[in-house]
């Protein structure tokens, strides 16, 4: 991949941008495995280089992962790849998230659909939709997750806890969870955000505090195993995570690490929030159990150390929280609380209801 790589220039990239320099269009992404050391953009002139991205975690998070595949289509149709192919491969490049395989069926669609010749500009125009739908997505769960909080946790000056990384990293607007963190900051509502810095990848440790870094924002990192004693402390007013694929029921898949922290919040009876717009939810997916976890190689685990050569690991990339742990579910359409299939469902059926 070293051939794709370019430097940026003043720090200011966008996670993933769509370009076309006169020898054909290019998907330009940040690269998020090099971050914080280093903002370096990753060129993809053919879906090889795209899928291989995805993998990596260059490009990463539900919501951009789905932009990902939307643009992936539009570059193989441009390119003059086999679209179905391509379509193929993208949408099982990761597992887990669901928003990768709905935003390269989205743009297939809309490639299907188009007139002889047209294919190119229909997907390139149906990602380009799906990229300013999430970041309306972004803006309408901040508020939404405002919203709530203010009910959930009056007085404001929220101490908030959250894992993974959810911001402007992973979507087309300020993200989901860190979005919400965003919008309370800018109100001068965001008193702590705890950052579990989220073995073995540190997304957290990485990218979520880079992004709480630039924003100014109040932010401490832990390690994933200290968060029971910042509970015990009387320390958090809420956890706030993304998603990676909600199931029928309401069984939410995020980052490894996620379900740990809703036992704790229900022991310490905190509220567990799932910020996630409705792309993210799975009505098809009828529970946890039907979820697909992608598994990741133990190398990421045993190099941390490093461990003893030969060590085995687990790697589960992702667990699942079972609905009944979760206070609310926060979509761009509205709060789902409690969490029923019926209630997700209705969500999903209706518009924004701000
Ligand atoms: C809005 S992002 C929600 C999730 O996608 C995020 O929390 C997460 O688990 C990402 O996992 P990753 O393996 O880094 O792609």
């Amino acid at each position: 991949m070293g051939d794709h790589l370019a430097k940026s220039g003043n720090g200011t990239v966008p996670a993933l941008r769509w370009e076309e320099p006169p020898d054909g269009p290019v998907l330009v992404l940040l690269d998020q495995t090099r971050l914080p050391q280093e903002e370096v953009e990753l060129v993809c002139t053919d879906v090889p280089v795209l899928v291989q991205a995805i993998r990596s975690l260059a490009v990463r998070g539900a919501p951009l992962l789905g932009l990902a595949g939307a643009y992936g289509i539009a570059l193989a149709a441009a390119r003059g790849y086999d679209v179905e192919d391509a379509a193929g491969v993208l949408a099982h490049a990761r597992p887990t998230a669901v928003n990768l395989e709905y935003g390269v069926g989205r743009a297939l669609a809309a490639f299907r659909a188009a007139g002889p010749g047209q294919g190119a500009a229909a997907a390139l125009a149906e990602a380009r939709r799906l990229h300013a739908e999430d970041a309306a997505a972004s803006t309408a769960m901040a508020a939404h997750g405002m919203q709530l909080l203010a009910e959930l946790a009056p007085g404001g000056g929220y101490r908030m806890l959250t894992h993974c990384n959810t911001g402007a990293l992973v979507s087309g607007g300020e993200g989901t969870a860190l979005g919400v963190a965003m919008a309370a900051h800018r109100a001068g509502e965001l008193r702590r955000l705890w950052v579990d810095e989220t073995r073995p990848l540190l997304q957290g440790a990485r990218l979520t505090a880079w992004e709480a870094a630039r924003a100014g924002m109040p932010y401490t990192l832990l390690a994933d195993n200290a968060a029971g004693s910042l509970f015990t402390a009387g320390e958090v007013d809420a956890v706030l995570i993304g998603a990676d694929r909600i199931a029928a029921d309401g069984s939410t898949a995020n980052k490894v690490g996620s379900y740990p922290l809703a036992v704790l919040a229900r022991y310490h009876r905190v509220p567990f929030i799932v910020v996630a717009p409705t792309t993210t939810v799975d009505l098809a997916t009828v529970n946890g159990a039907a979820i697909e976890v992608e598994q990741r190689p133990g190398s990421e685990v045993t190099d941390l150390a490093p461990s003893p050569l030969g060590t085995q690991a687990y790697n589960p990339a992702f667990d699942v929280t079972p609905p009944e742990l979760i206070t609310a579910i926060v979509t761009e359409n509205g709060v789902v609380s409690p969490v029923t299939a019926e209630s997700l469902a209705a969500v999903c059926a209706q518009q924004d209801t701000r």
